[in-house]
């Protein structure tokens, strides 16, 4: 099977550019990855203002990378990410870390155009959803959003109307999953990440493949007493109880050799 084929047995949802891999990590390479995200110094933490993040690879600038190498503790990650998904031209050379805890998230945005626009985010900790919009440009304007409703009315509050089949969608990010996507999911949605202790994962569209996992895995997590109420129909509401720690990783293209030379 190559990287392509093996890749199309994770795709989640309608786009056919968001997939989900459950288990990506272990749970000693989760604790692994904690133990040196939280060993490193304080001051490389950088505090926002709704979580705290530590940027790994460099500076990225909107015409690209002024690099440093990645810590020796990310690379077999990234490494393998990149041999494995096959979905980057070169191997990945940035990551963000970003530390929300259970009532922070972060504003729906759209990635910045020096990243090439695939991208992996690996979670850790506590489960969480996150909420893809169509972008703005998307939207049909509430005339046509009035012309089209057969009642002759105005639309409700979730009932917008979008172009070209787009529709907003959720996916629940269990801890030690990947989550890819690329294209037409990373250039015409927003993505993001309500700052609320609970979240609720009813019709997200990974439900199965999130929740196939959580039976058998026996492990201590972090967020054993959220993971206790996942998967019981009256409530698909996710109780944040721990930190959430995100690796979103990805690829600048454009690498500075020098600092002067943009
Ligand atoms: O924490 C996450 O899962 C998302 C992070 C993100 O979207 C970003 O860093 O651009
Ligand atoms: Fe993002």
């Amino acid at each position: 099977m190559d990287a392509e084929e093996k890749l199309s047995c994770y795709k989640v949802g309608s786009l056919p550019t968001v997939f989900y891999v459950p288990d990506f990590i272990t749970d000693s390479e989760e604790t692994f990855l904690l133990h040196n995200i939280y060993g490193v110094n304080a001051s490389k933490w950088k505090p926002m203002k709704n979580r705290r993040l530590q940027n790994w690879g460099g500076v990225v600038h909107e015409k690209g990378l002024l690099p440093q190498p990645l810590p020796p503790w990310l690379t077999n990650l990234t490494k393998r990410m990149y041999e494995e998904l096959g979905l980057f031209p070169s191997p990945l050379n940035h990551v963000l870390i970003n530390e929300y805890l259970p009532n922070q998230g972060i504003m729906p945005h759209q990635d910045g155009p020096a990243y090439f626009p695939v991208v992996a985010i690996l979670s850790l900790g506590s489960p969480a959803v996150m909420d893809f919009t169509p972008h703005a440009r998307l939207k049909l304007d509430s005339q046509d959003n009035t012309d089209k409703d057969s009642e002759g009315g105005t639309l409700e509050i979730g009932e917008e109307k979008w172009l070209d089949d787009h529709h907003p969608f959720s996916v629940l990010l269990m801890p030690r999953s990947l989550l890819i996507f690329k294209d037409q999911a990373y250039s015409d949605y927003l993505h993001g990440i309500q700052d609320s202790a609970v979240h609720c994962y009813d019709g997200v569209i990974n439900e199965t493949e999130a929740l196939k996992y959580k039976e058998s895995d026996g492990h201590h997590c972090s967020s054993e007493e959220a993971l206790e109420t996942i998967g019981k129909e009256e409530c698909k509401n996710i109780p944040r109880t721990s930190n959430r720690v995100s690796l979103t990783c990805r690829m600048v293209p454009k690498v500075h050799k020098n600092l002067f030379r943009f």
